[in-house]
């Protein structure tokens, strides 16, 4: 059964959504804020739900040797080093739209807050002072928000500031005039942006385009009382360069839900009367903490229980209905790399995958993930289909793919050519009706074999007499052979045998093969 830790404060739905999927569970709440403790139990786990509070760095996922899949109860997964995992092979999934209302609701509290002074009317009321005159607000309505984001988040700003009778401008560079058009809001550049609004509000991931966004260049070229909401990320804003804007005038008021270093204590920016601040609460209603527990909770069940992937930042999905067509030919891709992979003795330049018919229409993404895995592996040992694009692009091999009809007899194959600094190999294979890998092609020699656990690899002259010869060794070599496939390229030119054994072949025994008369190369296959 494989066993899940929850190391940051989830609703219990998600403890029992686990239970009932057959997933063990470890329900420590505190775990994440010690590192140590959560590097020392960490191989324990098969999984790992986590909110922001837990740091999944390198060192954790060094000590994390049984870990498959780290889910985010929530959106950024700043927290989480996605490199590292994705070299172990770890899958990272969050939970996309599950907290976007809640935290658009909550930018737009910050932004009526920030209008009208709430925090500090409502200290100076508590402070029995009435202070009316001080307290004097703007309106909304009529107003330009300039929207830094525009993806989940920030089109539910957009839709909820239009009720409010705002007119919305939108710096993001990828978004469409249509989608733009849809929105109700006008696209505009950065520049642009600064210049037009009266409030600006954040709602980007942070990573370098982002950060920093706003510092005081930018910061400079803003309307004069100007008011920002940041419910993003902390790093988006340059806090020494909005302290001093804050201190001049330039801008207006800001109200911050998220800092550069969190938890914050002793920001710079707490000292000023004209900063609302709330603890990185965007996510926190019952609602959205419901949604993304329970999100989090299903989507890890279903990669652990039965492979579906959802979600996932480093590698591609595969839906439930996709699943059981899709698996087999990912399980095709993967034996063909093992093959080539197999036979392959000098470093790989390129791998060359061809999609022709039915897998051609699949969605080829894991398929390719897996055929590079497969090549991969026999030389490299610790990958997996996560890991083995990444590792395939770090060490310069070429993987080009092409999909394309059926053209030929089959109605659907997979061909792999993987090049060396030697040679060009390739193996086709198809898939038999119960859905079972068989090799059709090798170095364009026609067969038909099944793949079976222990296969032995031979190429020779095509001379009278070799296989009997090959039939006598193994009798002798007490190997069973359980099937024999056959193919050449010409009569009296180059052979190939595939042989299903019965067991596993030693070096020596596979030494005997090699010197029999007429063969060029012999190989021990696993799959
Ligand atoms: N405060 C919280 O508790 C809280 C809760 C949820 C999400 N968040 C954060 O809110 C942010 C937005 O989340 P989302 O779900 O809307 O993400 P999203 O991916 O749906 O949208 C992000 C948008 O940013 C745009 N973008 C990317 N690069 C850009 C650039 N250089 N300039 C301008 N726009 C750019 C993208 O095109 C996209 O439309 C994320 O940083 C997320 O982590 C915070
Ligand atoms: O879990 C939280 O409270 C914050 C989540 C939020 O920052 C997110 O990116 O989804």
């Amino acid at each position: 059964m494989p066993k899940v830790l929850v190391s940051d404060k989830l609703s219990p739905t998600a403890v029992q959504i686990f239970k009932d999927n057959g997933v063990e569970v470890d329900y420590l709440p505190d775990l994440g804020k010690d590192k140590d403790k959560l590097f020392e139990v960490i191989g324990q786990y098969d999984g790992l739900a986590i909110r922001s509070a837990t740091k999944v760095t390198e060192k954790i996922i060094s000590a994390a040797t049984n870990l498959k899949v780290i889910g985010r109860a929530g959106i950024g997964v700043d927290n989480v080093d996605i490199p590292a995992a994705t070299k172990k092979g770890i899958i990272v999934m969050n939970t996309p739209f599950g907290n976007s209302i809640t935290t658009a609701e909550h930018a737009i509290s910050m932004m009526m807050a920030l209008a009208r002074q709430l925090p500090e009317a409502d200290a100076s009321t508590r402070a029995s002072k009435w202070e009316k005159n001080r307290f004097m607000g703007v309106e909304v309505t009529s107003k330009t928000l300039g929207l830094i984001g525009a993806g989940n988040i920030g089109s539910i700003v957009a839709d909820r500031a239009q009720g409010l009778r705002m007119k919305v401008i939108a710096f993001d560079p990828f978004l469409t005039p249509e989608r733009a058009q849809t929105m109700g809001v006008e696209k505009v550049e950065l520049d642009e942006l600064l210049a037009r609004a009266d409030f600006i509000t954040l709602h980007t991931p942070l990573i370098d385009a982002t950060r920093n966004i706003l510092n005081a260049e930018t910061l400079a070229k803003t309307k004069k009382g100007v008011r920002i909401i940041n419910c993003a990320r902390g790093g988006l804003i340059d806090e020494e360069a909005l302290y001093a804007a804050l201190k001049s005038g330039q801008v207006a008021g800001a109200a911050l839900d998220v800092f550069l270093v969190e938890p914050a204590e002793n920001n710079p920016l707490f000292e000023l009367p004209n900063v609302i601040c709330t603890p990185h609460l965007g996510a926190s209603t019952t609602e959205a903490q419901e949604n993304v527990a329970l999100q989090v909770a299903e989507q890890i069940s279903a990669y652990l229980m039965s492979g579906e992937i959802t979600n996932a930042l480093n590698f591609p999905s595969i839906s439930a209905e996709e699943a059981p067509i899709i698996t087999p030919w990912v399980k095709l891709a993967e034996t063909l790399g093992s093959f080539a992979g197999q036979l392959t003795e000098t470093a790989i330049k390129g791998i060359q995958i061809e999609f022709e018919g039915t897998p051609a229409g699949l969605n080829t993404k894991p398929m390719i993930a897996a055929a590079i895995n497969g090549v991969l592996k026999p030389s490299l040992g610790d990958i997996n289909m996560v890991s083995a694009p990444q590792i395939a692009k770090d060490r310069g091999i070429l993987v080009e793919t092409t999909t394309r009809d059926q053209q030929g007899a089959y109605e659907g194959y997979i061909r792999l050519t993987v090049t060396t600094e030697r040679q060009t190999r390739g193996v086709a294979g198809t898939l038999f009706v119960n859905g079972k890998p068989r090799i059709i092609q090798v170095k364009d020699i026609n067969m038909e074999a099944e793949v079976t656990p222990h296969m032995l690899y031979v190429t020779n002259e095509d001379k009278p007499g070799h296989i009997g010869r090959l039939g006598t060794t193994l009798g002798a070599l007490n190997i069973n052979i359980a099937n024999f496939n056959l193919g050449r390229a010409d009569v009296g030119g180059d052979a190939i045998a595939l042989v299903s054994i019965d067991g596993t072949l030693t070096e020596d025994q596979l030494g005997q093969i090699a010197k029999l008369e007429g063969v060029k190369q012999a190989k021990a296959l696993t799959f």
